[in-house]
């Protein structure tokens, strides 16, 4: 039982694209500082639920809820006001435009009210914080595949977020790199935020989750710890199919 308040509700959502149900009557609470695990197998709606949340993605039916705010009906920029912030499975920068800016652009659409020096301080600050600090008047497209994702977080951080929304952010990095974003997600949570991300790698999963909701195909097929829902018999029959169970 977690004591925590909880700071957003997905209640009865469902996503239609034409004859696809994508997320199919999906319900669940994420808790105040609580690092929620999407998980699920490839193709499981995953993605679509994160850009429901964001507003990229509009609800065919279904609430939810921030706090008292009913998002689901309001548009992104509404939903980035009101803290809510994320990061995409691709990374998605202004490439002609350098790392700082990027930030920049972020602290400007956030519930941060920012502007002038301020906001490049702010922005460069964000930038160090993801230890990306030395290529602020780079452009992303000069950057690595891995720093423009750090430079996406930092844009993220740049609208001082209480709901974080990332997306694989994890993925493709080496196991050095690995453990340093794991820290980093952890110092994130640390400083009171809330965290929703879907994610594939395990060991992340384990030592950073709370709780974890597991889809397949579109709907809820588990919650609980990560070591409650990994040993799940529906979990592991989703993931690898039935002559693993
Ligand atoms: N814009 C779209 N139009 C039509 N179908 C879509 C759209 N976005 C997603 N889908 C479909 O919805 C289903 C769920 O996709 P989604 O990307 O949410 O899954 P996922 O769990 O995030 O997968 P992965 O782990 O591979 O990223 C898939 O069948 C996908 O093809």
């Amino acid at each position: 039982m977690d004591n925590r308040p909880v700071v957003l509700e997905v209640r009865h959502v469902t996503k239609r694209f034409g004859g696809l149900i994508a997320v199919n009557d999906l319900s669940f609470d994420v808790h105040h500082n609580e690092v929620l695990g999407l998980i699920g197998p490839n193709g499981s709606g995953k993605t679509t639920m994160m850009n429901l949340i964001s507003g990229a993605l509009s609800v065919s039916g279904g609430d939810i809820m921030m706090n008292d705010l009913l998002i689901s009906d309001l548009p992104p920029r509404k939903r980035a006001r009101a803290g809510v912030a994320r990061t995409f499975q691709l990374v998605r920068m202004l490439p002609s435009m350098t790392a700082l800016e990027n930030v920049m652009a972020g602290a400007v659409f956030g519930h941060k009210k920012l502007w002038g020096r301020g906001l490049q301080v702010h922005a460069q600050r964000q930038l160090e914080r993801v230890g990306m600090g030395d290529v602020a008047q780079r452009p992303t497209s000069a950057l690595t595949y891995i720093d423009q994702k750090r430079v996406e977080l930092a844009r993220a951080l740049a609208s001082d977020p209480s709901i974080l929304l990332l997306d694989e952010w994890l993925a493709g990095l080496n196991p050095t790199e690995l453990q340093v974003g794991i820290e980093l997600i952890t110092s994130l949570r640390d400083e009171g935020r809330t965290i929703i991300l879907v994610e594939h790698v395990m060991d992340a999963i384990r030592s950073l989750c709370d709780r974890c909701v597991v889809m397949s195909s579109g709907v809820k097929i588990a919650e609980g710890t990560p070591t409650e829902v990994l040993s799940d018999k529906g979990v592991i029959q989703a993931y690898l199919g039935d002559d693993h169970v």
